[in-house]
């Protein structure tokens, strides 16, 4: 018996840290927000706010507070998630399609020239503004609504909606992050995971580059059918 790695339909990115980085700019925004509450936040606990959603994220920076942010209302802490959006927004004004990350619209011209379908699941509420600012929303075939979707990445829920509404099946899917957070919701989804950055932290995907500028369709494809050589000799026992 073989398994036949069935073909490559679709890829479903990641925006911030993948696209564009604008996760610096979430960085800075959450930074400012952090400070002003006399909170720590550095680069290593920003590692664990990559690809989670906005309220998440917040509850996350609270709960280095003494009662583990307890005693906040959902009023004051919808208050400073909205404050952390406006310093996010103003950041992100200027953004144009001169921050697309390199090999971004290369990838995105190989892909449609190859026929395959292309899909959004970002947790970002700001996610169409940025890709209208890059430039690059008519690549999209499905931009998933992150409001539409009750559990945010680590869980696959955003990334099966995309695939649906691609109409692709989750296994004929690759996923591309930055966040571990997001390696893992692709993992979960059934999806083949290409990672974006440090492969010590990304360890649980398929596939890790350095950078965006090294995710070309070829080198993809070329480890995709290794892990179908590795199926087949997994259930042919050789
Ligand atoms: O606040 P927004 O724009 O809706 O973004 C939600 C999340 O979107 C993710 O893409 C980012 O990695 C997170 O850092 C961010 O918090
Ligand atoms: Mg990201």
């Amino acid at each position: 018996m073989t398994i036949q790695a069935s073909a490559i339909q679709a890829f479903i990115f990641d925006l911030d840290g993948v696209i564009t980085d604008t996760a610096k700019y979430h960085y800075k925004a959450w930074k400012q927000l952090a400070d002003e509450l006399g909170l720590p936040f550095d680069h290593a606990f920003n590692e664990q706010l990559k690809g989670i959603d906005r309220m998440a994220s917040l509850e996350k920076i609270l709960s280095q507070m003494e009662d583990g942010g307890r005693s906040i209302s959902i009023q004051q802490k919808e208050h400073w998630a909205a404050h952390k959006n406006s310093v996010y927004q103003q950041l992100i004004e200027a953004v144009d399609e001169s921050e697309i990350l390199p090999g971004i619209e290369a990838l995105f011209h190989e892909l449609k020239e190859a026929q395959l379908r292309i899909g959004l699941a970002s947790a970002s509420r700001n996610a169409e503004t940025l890709l209208k600012q890059l430039k690059v929303e008519a690549y999209f075939d499905c931009i998933v609504d992150p409001a539409s979707i009750a559990n945010g990445k680590p869980a696959p829920d955003i990334f099966l909606a995309a695939a649906r509404g691609l109409g692709v099946h989750p296994s004929s899917c690759i996923g591309v992050e930055d966040a571990e957070a997001g390696i893992q919701a692709i993992k979960g989804a059934g999806m083949y995971a290409v990672g974006v950055g440090d492969a010590s932290i990304l360890s649980k995907a398929d596939m890790v580059v350095p950078d965006t500028s090294k995710l070309t369709l070829t080198s993809i494809k070329a480890h995709w059918s290794q892990v179908g050589e590795v199926k087949k000799s997994a259930v042919q026992g050789v």
